[in-house]
């Protein structure tokens, strides 16, 4: 068989930053999740009999129907067009944008594309388990909603339904996939180089790599959108765990529009948009990790929210009532930098000191982070003792996570537009009363897709999805992802991914329909 070229890129969770990251002046705290996609590209060795041109073949085979197959059409100004070779199948636009924009990247950088194409390409795609709704799958198999019947799952099992019917969960499964789709096509032809698991390059080869690939996902993401977004998601999965503040929308929003009427796009393509010099594309990353023994939890909502339809809202609030968005906007954005510089500090104070960091951690995990202040004994005099440094941070950040909520309710009853909705308040409330959790919150769009809980100790964790499992106000599914800080990386083999294999090989290919 053809050697491989395995590329993946990991989902994400924007702990703070919700809307306001849509805006240049403010940042949003992105989380990468340890629920990654993977995608696998070989060159077709054997002769295509269904075309005389090259033919692209695009296997999921989580769903039904997951199969996209395209002929190539290659202009001399490196212009690449797809077309589908049965007229009946299914349209997939991100797939079909991250092929375009990524084999466009490829033609204009290596002169040898045209015999590299050759026959044409095999790709597949999996995502991790927690980028679609598991219920299906447990209840054909008479599962409880839990924990252990989600680890009991082969990895990367199959949906049993169509792409267009499935439920996600909100980890990014659009982003994470034209990202690794993007970074197998261009390492496939060796157009830029990527990282290895675990190497995280700060420059070099892979990280002009990194921000190559990162440009075009931005752009291939915005053109299956059909708009330009904030892009956080697009770069989690290039850069893992970072604050991010988004590319102006003006770096790429000329060249959206000339996509949109192909006949005027200017003969140097892509590469005039995705290479320009870097003060061009103003976004900005700094790394972040959560502090040691932080151990983010994530559930999913069974109601579910539409996130175009909550930002359309929300932003049309702000157009109309602009002063006091902006009075709003402002509070929220200096509280989420405030409890970032908290984590950072804290993260800083454990590196230097692990001992007196874990002592702190064992005591606040027994006890409600609400008690946290009034459990200090009061001093002999009778005044509020202060804690130790390392505790008052622990207590910094828990309350500055609650003024953030306070913020984003304000924003809902402004807005009108549920982002933490009382029944959401209810359940984060609900998990806020367990000791040893530090902050429970509605990631990125709020609504009703999905909560966050970030807990200190194993106790605390398995106390918390002791209360989703009681839930009954709305059914509350654990997920399995937790946060690790890796981005995009190339996968020396398959057997380096556990299940992998089993899942390209032997999941047997699901029926078409
Ligand atoms: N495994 C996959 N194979 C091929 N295409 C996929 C796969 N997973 C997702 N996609 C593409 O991504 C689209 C979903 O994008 P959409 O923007 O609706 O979701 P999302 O906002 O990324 O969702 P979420 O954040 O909940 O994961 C699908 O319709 C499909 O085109
Ligand atoms: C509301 C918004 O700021 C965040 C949406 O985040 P999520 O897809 O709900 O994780 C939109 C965006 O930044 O693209």
């Amino acid at each position: 068989m053809a050697k491989a070229t395995i590329v993946s890129a990991p989902g994400k969770v924007l702990l703070t930053g919700g809307y306001l990251v849509l805006d240049r002046s403010y940042k949003g705290l992105v989380v990468a999740a340890d629920s990654r996609f993977y995608t696998i590209v070989r060159s077709i060795s054997d002769v295509v009999s269904v075309s005389d041109k090259p033919v692209v073949r695009v296997k999921s085979p989580q769903f039904l129907n997951g199969l996209w197959e395209y002929e190539v059409f290659a202009s001399d100004v490196a212009q690449i067009t797809l077309r589908p070779v049965e007229s009946s199948q299914a349209k997939n636009p991100y797939v079909e944008s991250a092929l375009v924009n990524a084999l466009e990247v490829a033609m204009s950088i290596v002169p040898t594309f045209h015999a590299k194409l050759g026959n044409g390409l095999e790709i597949q795609i999996v995502g991790a388990n927690d980028f679609y709704s598991q219920r299906e799958q447990l209840a054909h198999q008479s599962l409880p909603l839990t924990t252990e019947s989600l680890k009991s799952l082969p990895a990367f099992c199959p949906t049993l339904t169509n792409i267009s019917s499935v439920h996600k969960t909100g980890l990014g499964s659009s982003a994470a996939m034209i990202t690794s789709l993007v970074g197998a096509v261009v390492s496939h032809f060796d157009a830029v180089q990527l990282p290895k698991r675990s190497e995280r390059p700060t420059e070099g080869a892979a990280s002009d790599g990194m921000r190559l690939v990162h440009n075009t996902a931005q752009v291939a993401h915005c053109l299956a959108q059909g708009k330009v977004g904030s892009g956080f998601d697009v770069s989690a999965a290039v850069y893992g765990s970072h604050s991010y503040r988004r590319f102006s929308a003006s770096v790429i929003d000329g060249y959206i529009e000339k996509q949109k009427t192909p006949a005027s796009v200017p003969s140097n393509g892509i590469l005039s948009v995705i290479d320009q010099p870097s003060n061009t594309w103003d976004n900005e990353i700094e790394q972040f990790a959560l502090p040691p023994r932080f151990n983010m939890l994530l559930a999913d909502i069974d109601a579910g929210s539409s996130t175009p339809k909550l930002v359309s809202q929300v932003l049309a609030w702000r157009k109309a009532n602009a002063e006091e968005a902006q009075v709003l906007w402002s509070k929220l954005g200096a509280e989420n930098s405030a409890l970032e510089m908290h984590m950072r500090e804290l993260a800083s104070v454990a590196a230097s000191d692990i001992n007196a960091y874990n002592t702190v951690v064992d005591a606040l995990a027994k006890e409600n982070a609400a008690l946290w202040s009034s459990s200090l004994p009061a001093t002999n005099d009778g005044k509020k003792r202060r804690g130790s440094p390392i505790r008052d941070l622990f207590m910094s950040i828990h309350q500055s996570f609650q003024r953030i909520r306070g913020h984003l309710r304000e924003m809902s009853d402004l807005t009108n537009v549920p982002i933490e909705p009382e029944e959401q308040t209810r359940l984060l409330d609900a998990c806020l009363e367990v000791p040893g959790i530090i902050m429970a919150g509605v990631p990125g769009a709020g609504g009703f897709d999905a909560i966050f809980c970030i807990a200190l100790s194993d106790a605390a964790r398995e106390q918390v999805e002791g209360v989703w499992k009681s839930w009954t106000e709305m059914a509350v599914a654990p997920l399995l992802s937790r946060e690790s800080n890796a981005g995009i990386s190339r996968i020396e083999s398959e057997s380096d991914v556990p299940g992998l294999s089993d899942a390209l090989h032997s999941i047997s290919e699901q029926p078409t329909q």
